[in-house]
């Protein structure tokens, strides 16, 4: 390998895969998707618990794939639910691998990617970073009141691939991402909406188990009142209730399913209830982009809806129709993670960025 190349490998652990792939510099050389089945998941009690096994399998792939450790000179993982954090490039120190080992923010696969990050690199002395984890936290205090006293809203979405489609979006248009207004939506399990203003999220849905969009496992905003009856009826365990609202919400809940290509499928079968669910979807995004275009006053530069949902072309449409006076709605189906982890460690090997300090 030539001298002045970085070789970066990059690891993204979700709920049910573990991705990770090496870049020389942003090029990406090889790239791989390890899916994990229920079953195998199911031995370990927690996400912390699946360590070793993550870790190994990313290990036997890379060397089974004729590539040594040796060659590396970084490695970055997806941060998880640490503190809430500005976005950015993060070394990983202890502290980090302490919040991401007890979940300071919760539970989350992505937990997992600083800790086997630092892990590999640590035996091979190269530094090891986390990219815009989904705490990043750039919200506005006016954004933070919920309405409640008790409760303030929080910040927790995919932020690692709204920035990257973001900075996709202004690359295409020749500006800068500090430049501009955006609304960017990804849809995967779970949706998202930020409010993206000169380069900070200072608006978006708790995406995990707070409020938005419902999204296919998850319940997103819901009647509070009716809710806190639910919770005191006797009826459900707490674990029971948690489930409905993260993991069997949404489209799982109403449509057994949390794939929109079944759903599909159903629609074009003649399922009433598939459509009128799966329009609900599209509706309760199109409400929250209506939202955020009044957070930015109504000068929006573009909409961008992104993640797995967006290959849907009749879902992008049931959206678009309803949003496409605010702006010029533009597609990026799936994600872009791991080239947003190369290209965040990258900016910090050749010194276009300084690797920011956790918890600063
Ligand atoms: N061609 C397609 N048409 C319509 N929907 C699709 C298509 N491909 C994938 N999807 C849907 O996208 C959703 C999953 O999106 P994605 O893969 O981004 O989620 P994830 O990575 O598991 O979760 P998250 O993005 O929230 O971290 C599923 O509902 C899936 O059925
Ligand atoms: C909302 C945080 C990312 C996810 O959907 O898992």
């Amino acid at each position: 390998m030539q001298e002045n190349i970085n070789r970066i490998l990059v690891i993204n652990p979700g709920s049910t895969s573990t991705k990770f792939g090496i870049y020389d510099d942003d090029k990406l050389v090889m790239e791989k998707t390890l899916r994990h089945t229920n079953e195998e998941l199911a031995q370990f009690p927690s996400i912390s618990d699946q360590y070793d096994f993550r870790k190994d399998a990313i290990l036997q792939s890379f060397e089974q794939e004729g590539f040594t450790l040796d060659t590396l000179n970084a490695v970055c993982g997806r941060g998880g639910l640490l503190r809430p954090i500005s976005g950015g490039t993060y070394k990983v120190n202890e502290i980090m691998i302490d919040d991401l080992r007890k979940g300071y923010s919760g539970q989350h696969a992505s937990n997992l990617g600083g800790i086997i990050a630092n892990e590999i690199a640590t035996s091979i002395d190269v530094p090891a970073f986390i990219v815009d984890p989904v705490v990043v936290d750039e919200m506005q205090p006016v954004a933070r009141v919920s309405g409640f006293s008790l409760i303030s809203r929080k910040s927790i979405f995919h932020a690692l691939n709204q920035k990257a489609v973001a900075r996709r979006f202004a690359r295409q248009a020749g500006r800068q991402y500090e430049d501009l207004r955006l609304i960017v939506t990804h849809m995967g399990g779970g949706i998202t909406v930020g409010t993206h203003c000169y380069g900070k999220v200072i608006d978006v849905n708790n995406g995990l188990h707070g409020d938005g969009p419902f999204s296919p496992e998850r319940a997103g905003t819901v009647p509070s009142g009716e809710l806190v009856e639910l919770c005191y009826s006797g009826t459900y365990f707490r674990k029971e209730i948690m489930a409905k609202l993260v993991g069997q919400g949404g489209l799982v809940g109403y449509l057994g399913t949390n794939d929109a290509v079944t759903v599909e499928k159903r629609i074009e079968k003649g399922d009433k209830e598939a459509e009128l669910i799966y329009d609900a979807m599209a509706y309760q995004v199109a409400k929250e982009i209506g939202s955020a275009a009044a957070v930015l006053e109504g000068k929006v530069d573009g909409i961008i809806l992104t993640g797995g949902l967006a290959y849907g072309k009749d879902y992008v449409e049931m959206i678009s129709s309803r949003v496409k006076w605010i702006a010029d709605v533009v597609v990026y189906p799936g994600e872009d993670e791991l080239q947003a982890l190369a290209e965040g460690a990258l900016r910090v090997l050749i010194g276009e960025e300084n690797a920011k300090t956790y918890p600063a």
